[in-house]
């Protein structure tokens, strides 16, 4: 029988360190602040962005919502950003993705200096992600699963885990942070063959594909550990992971819930993100 590991735990372990050093800070007449930059009404930005507010509150962090609409030019979304990032009050900023389709991630993704870019946009972080390079940032949500597995002291060193999913929001990051832990990882996506034969191997499955539910028992080895990063919010509001977590619990051997799995863990680490990009604006 599998045991439902869940963020929660975890979330406030990381939480606790994040409200000491908010206070250190604060003593010191520096007020860590978090700008949030959406475009237009997606469901999963809001859902991320009501607990990311809800995250900051508990940990006294100020936070900033900029709502733009989703018809907005690219050419007015720059000039947005480029002021977002020249605001010298701001430490940090969240910038949701996937962007609109009219926007080019590639004429956009320099703009927030690598020192504010608590999610990992700026190719310089993204770089250092592949590098190992502990200085710049690591996307939230990986950084979340990896944080879960640590907490919960699953042996990555030599296992095999299987990614579900490659989008850099996700699983190719996280696949990098596997490798730099000595996971033998192996990145699996939309036109993978034979998915099922190649999860079933896997010691640590990771599900970030944003199907509801489709990771059944058939797709997971005996006594493995699972985790459920997606976030799929159903037209009623019901809100479902990648994994059918019933039908899954018993075969399996750690399991993340959803929700008050991942999720939970993502909005703590971004708090963190946001404590180490002030603490870099006083170097610099
Ligand atoms: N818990 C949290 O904090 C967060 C949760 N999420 C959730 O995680 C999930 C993934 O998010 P994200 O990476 O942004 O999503 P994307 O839609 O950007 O990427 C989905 C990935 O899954 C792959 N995929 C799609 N269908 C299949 C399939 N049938 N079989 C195998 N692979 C498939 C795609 O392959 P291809 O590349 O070939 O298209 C793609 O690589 C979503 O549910 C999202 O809401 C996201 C961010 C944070
Ligand atoms: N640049 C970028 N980075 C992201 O990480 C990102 C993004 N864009 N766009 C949207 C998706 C979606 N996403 C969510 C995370 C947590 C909850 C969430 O609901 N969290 C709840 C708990 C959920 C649970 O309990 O599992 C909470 O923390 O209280 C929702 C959605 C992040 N995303």
């Amino acid at each position: 029988m599998g045991k439902l590991i869940k963020g929660k735990p975890v979330a406030d372990a990381i939480t606790l360190e994040v409200k000491k050093d908010v206070e250190h800070l604060k003593q010191n007449n520096i007020f860590p602040k978090l700008k949030i930059v959406r475009i237009g009404e997606r469901e999963d930005d809001i859902a991320y962005e009501r607990a990311a507010l809800k995250r900051m509150q508990t940990c006294d962090i100020a936070c900033e919502v900029v709502a733009l609409p989703a018809e907005i030019s690219q050419e007015d979304f720059i000039l947005k950003l480029k002021s977002v990032n020249d605001d010298k009050t701001v430490h940090g900023i969240l910038l949701f993705r996937p962007l609109p389709k009219h926007i080019d991630e590639d004429k956009v993704k320099y703009i927030i200096n690598a020192e504010k870019d608590i999610d990992c946009f700026n190719p310089i972080n993204v770089s250092k992600v592949m590098e190992g390079d502990e200085t710049g940032f690591s996307p939230c949500t990986p950084t979340a699963s990896m944080e879960i597995l640590k907490y919960y002291n699953v042996e990555i060193r030599g296992k095999l885990a299987v990614v579900v999913g490659r989008s850099m929001v996700v699983g190719k990051p996280l696949s990098m942070l596997l490798l730099k832990e000595d996971a033998t990882v192996l990145m699996c996506h939309s036109k993978t063959e034979n998915l099922k034969e190649l999860t079933s191997k896997a010691d640590i499955l990771i599900a970030a594909v944003g199907k509801a539910k489709m990771i059944t028992k058939d797709y997971i080895k005996q006594g493995s550990t699972v985790i459920d990063v997606g976030i799929n919010i159903e037209q009623d509001g019901n809100l479902f992971g990648d994994v059918n977590t019933d039908d899954c619990l018993e075969k399996s051997g750690l399991i993340t819930p959803v929700p008050l799995g991942v999720g939970s863990v993502t909005t703590a680490v971004l708090a963190k993100h946001l404590v180490k990009a002030t603490k870099l604006s006083i170097l610099y």
